[in-house]
């Protein structure tokens, strides 16, 4: 009995799961953290290295690593790859300039054989915006149909009132198991 409750915990209780949150700067990474710790839109400035966080869903545990986006820290996302079981790749939804850098990013990543076991939330953040591109839009740019080796999934999302973002980790739970 003992043995079985000590497996039964190990697998749905106690274990953490390490999710990355990547995108480019002013995406709205940090944002996204502290809605899910907090439920409120705290004040960010852009993050420089990262920010921490453990994050338990219906007793799912996910320690989210939030990493700085800019330009110059891009080169070491690759420090915080291993061992990761969920990127959550922030779009700025209005930001179509800088979508192909994000595209170029992405692929990137899927490539790294760190993260060759983890799946991929993309958040269409910032729909509160006017003109803003939806989540189809998104989808089809990062021609996301064409990923075959990594679980994906889209989500629009407005990280200022929170919108989207249960969503996306009810998806993010339930991918647990299933691999
Ligand atoms: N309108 C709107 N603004 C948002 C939303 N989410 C975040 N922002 C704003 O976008 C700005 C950047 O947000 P951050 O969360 O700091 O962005 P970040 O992705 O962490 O940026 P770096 O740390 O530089 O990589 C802030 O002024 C946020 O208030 C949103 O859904 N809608
Ligand atoms: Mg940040």
């Amino acid at each position: 009995m003992g043995v079985i409750f000590a497996k039964l915990w190990s697998l749905f209780g106690s274990q953490e799961h390490k999710v990355i949150i990547v995108g480019l700067d002013n995406a709205g990474k940090t944002t996204i953290l502290y809605q899910f710790l907090m439920n409120e839109v705290v004040h960010t400035s852009p993050t420089i290295g990262s920010n921490v966080e453990e994050i338990v869903v219906k007793n799912t545990h996910f320690l989210m690593w939030d990493i700085g986006g800019q330009e110059s820290l891009r080169s070491s996302w690759n420090t915080y790859y291993s061992n990761t079981e969920f990127i959550i790749l922030v779009v700025d939804s209005i930001d179509r300039e800088r979508l192909s850098i994000t595209k170029e990013e992405l692929y990137r990543m899927l490539a790294h054989e760190d993260l060759r076991k983890a799946a991929v939330l993309i958040f269409a953040n910032k729909q509160d915006m006017k003109g803003c591109m939806t989540a189809a839009e998104i989808s089809t740019y990062l021609t996301l149909s064409s990923i075959k080796d990594h679980p994906w999934h889209i989500q629009s999302c407005c990280a200022l009132t929170g919108e989207g973002l249960c969503q996306g980790l009810e998806w993010m739970t339930s991918r647990i198991g299933v691999r």
